[in-house]
């Protein structure tokens, strides 16, 4: 596991990390989001001893990294695709690291495989795409076959069978028992792929929770119901003082009631129903939503963060954002 204790980092007068202190866990998915410039790489940088705190401790599997006796099997990272000499080969490039981490050999044989680039694996990785960069980080991570990975924006220049695959690799990799910690600003992708969030906004956490509780804490869930016959509809709800809001196409939708019980209610009433659907925010509208106070830079000309609905009191395992929960997020972008 990955354990964070009061993690800060300045430069100069700025702020980048503020006091973190949160658990990535094995054997599930952990994404790591918050808006450009939270601190993201940062703390993935920090945890890798590449960057210094100015106070507070990272401890990887209960050790500092500098104690861990051999890094790379203990922890493996993808954090900058590029940082690969262009003249070598794949191949080349992945044995060095072997070498001089006292690796076997056949990992490297292993690893190119796993990653899909052994035909490629003796050519000049100069000429590799974005994507075939982004393999051979990748490869480069699982290199010492390590407990715990780190991946900063893995998707990025991934073609969709390209994601579809790092998204099956994060979760084989959790599946096996290891720790998987993963930042994207892809928010489709990041529901699909991770069991878990750590959300920082202006390098604070803002929410250390699953992600099903961070999608039902931060958005509205509502009914959305359609019937042939609507005046009875309403009626049948206002009898019930069920309250039911007019929406788009003739349809009405209704707060805090199970669906269950609506469509029930329109059976006893012979009422026929078009549509009886359940509806939750995406994580990208719960992720906006909360993060619209720690946006470092607005663009102005649109309501970043927008939902709508009542703003819920902060869910178990959510921290109040700064400036109170959910205060202001309408005002926000104007
Ligand atoms: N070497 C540095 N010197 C000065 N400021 C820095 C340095 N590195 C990062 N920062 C600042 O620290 C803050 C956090 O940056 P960081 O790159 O960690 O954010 P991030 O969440 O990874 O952003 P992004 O999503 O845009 O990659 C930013 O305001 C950034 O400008």
């Amino acid at each position: 596991m990955i354990e964070l204790d009061g993690l800060t980092k300045h430069y100069g007068d700025k702020v980048a990390v503020d006091h973190l202190t949160f658990t990535v866990r094995p054997g599930i998915v952990t994404g790591f989001l918050g808006p450009n410039g939270a601190g993201k790489s940062t703390t993935m940088r920090m945890m890798l001893d590449l960057d210094n705190p100015t106070s507070g401790s990272v401890r990887i599997d209960g050790e500092h990294y500098r104690r861990l006796t051999d890094p790379l099997r203990s922890i493996g990272a993808l954090l900058d695709a590029k940082a690969v000499h262009g003249g070598r080969s794949a191949y080349h490039h992945l044995l060095c690291l072997a070498q001089s981490n006292g690796i076997p050999r056949r990992r490297v044989g292993e690893v190119l495989d796993t990653v899909g680039l052994t035909s490629v694996a003796r050519k000049r990785s100069k000429g590799f795409s974005l994507g075939m960069g982004q393999r051979l980080g990748i490869a480069v991570a699982l290199l010492g076959d390590p407990r715990v990975l780190l991946f900063d924006e893995p998707v990025n220049g991934l073609d969709p069978e390209g994601i579809h695959w790092i998204r099956n690799l994060m979760k084989n990799l959790a599946a096996q028992g290891r720790t998987v910690f993963v930042s994207s600003h892809l928010m489709s992708e990041m529901a699909l792929t991770a069991d878990h969030l750590v959300v920082i906004g202006r390098g604070r956490l803002l929410a250390d929770t699953s992600m099903a509780e961070f999608i039902r804490g931060n958005s509205r869930a509502f009914v959305r119901l359609r019937s042939p016959e609507p005046e009875r509809l309403r009626e049948v709800l206002h009898a019930e003082r069920i309250v039911a809001v007019e929406a788009a196409g003739g349809a009405l939708e209704v707060d805090g009631e199970p669906s269950e019980r609506l469509g029930e209610l329109a059976a006893r009433h012979g009422l026929v129903l078009h549509e009886l659907s359940p509806q939750q925010a995406s994580l990208e509208e719960a992720f906006m939503r909360l993060t619209a106070e720690s946006v470092e830079y607005h663009a102005h000309d649109g309501e970043p963060g927008r939902a709508e609905g009542p703003v819920p009191s902060a869910p178990p395992g959510v921290a109040a954002a700064p400036g109170g929960w959910g205060s202001d997020w309408r005002k926000k972008g104007s």
